[in-house]
């Protein structure tokens, strides 16, 4: 049990961070060394199994992230760009793999966060199931066959809480779309469409977000042309693919040379 990689959860209350405690704690491959909240949050302190409404099981959730993380072989990562970016440091300086979820980051966050990858691995990925990394590879095979005559848009929901959009998934999207057919996303993408917008413009690669209720996160790549629709759709109902997703590239990471990875490369796509 000793041997097996220690990993450290940040965001242990969120969402995301609770569905990972229990799949890495239902796991025969890793070990849970340490759970993060922020600073002033009412779990720090308290034994992380009580907190979930359990048993004690020894792990005492800190506010004190490279604590944890100079004991930890990886770090599973769904919270804030702000908490993400001063995460990848202390990761990269612990040799930590960081394995990031977190989605809505900048572009000046995205460089903070390539310059942590020099000293050490992270896997990124705006949505870390086996599903929706399959779709990204369908997605760029069918806009590379099809012309601009094929209008195309990503449309995706998700429930109420959700912060950031486009999701990190239909961005995914967009930029496989926009490899497929060789242009730049930044160029093409059409991401707000109110009042009178003129006509849609040929190429251009539209997103609309639908936010309501529980949903856990549904996207569809639609390519309409006149007479005819092709719609690749990926439907979430359990967050347990995204946990399992990241539990993977957390393990895949070990012994890898330092650089950033996605999902892609952890599946073998
Ligand atoms: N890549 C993927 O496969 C997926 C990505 N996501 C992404 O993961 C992120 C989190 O989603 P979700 O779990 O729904 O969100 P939640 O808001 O439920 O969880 C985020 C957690 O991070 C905590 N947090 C915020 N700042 C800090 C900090 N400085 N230190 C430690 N903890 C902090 C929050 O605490 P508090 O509430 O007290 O502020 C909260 O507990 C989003 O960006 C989402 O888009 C989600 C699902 C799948
Ligand atoms: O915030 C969420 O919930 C999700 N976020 C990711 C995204 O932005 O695409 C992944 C998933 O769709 C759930």
């Amino acid at each position: 049990m000793a041997d097996l990689p220690g990993i450290v959860i940040t965001g242990a209350s969120g969402r995301m961070g609770q569905m990972l405690i229990r799949t890495v704690l239902a796991s025969d491959k890793a070990r849970l060394v340490g759970a993060v909240d922020r600073s002033g949050h009412d779990w720090i302190g308290k034994d992380l199994g009580t907190c979930m409404g359990g048993a004690e099981i020894g792990v005492t959730v800190t506010d004190d992230p490279l604590e944890v993380f100079a004991k930890a072989q990886a770090v599973l990562d769904f919270t804030t760009p702000e908490a993400t970016v001063g995460f990848a440091a202390l990761a990269a300086q612990a040799r930590a793999v960081h394995v990031i979820g977190t989605t809505g980051l900048t572009e000046d966050d995205l460089a903070k966060v390539a310059a942590a990858a020099r000293h050490a691995v992270i896997v990124r990925a705006g949505n870390m199931s086996l599903g929706v990394n399959l779709l990204v590879q369908l997605t760029r095979r069918v806009a590379e066959a099809l012309d601009t005559d094929f209008d195309i848009e990503v449309v995706e929901a998700h429930h109420r809480h959700k912060v950031d959009a486009p999701s990190g998934t239909a961005l995914m999207l967009g930029e496989a779309a926009a490899e497929g057919r060789g242009v730049a996303l930044r160029d093409v993408a059409d991401r707000g469409r109110d009042g009178i917008t003129g006509a849609r413009e040929r190429g251009a690669i539209g997103f609309s977000a639908i936010r309501g209720g529980d949903v856990v996160g549904e996207h569809d790549v639609i390519f309409a042309a006149d007479g005819e629709r092709v719609i690749l759709r990926h439907i979430a109902t359990d967050r347990g693919i995204f946990a399992r997703g990241a539990l993977k590239a957390a393990l895949w990471g070990q012994g890898k040379a330092p650089g950033e990875y996605d999902m892609a490369d952890v599946l073998g796509f």
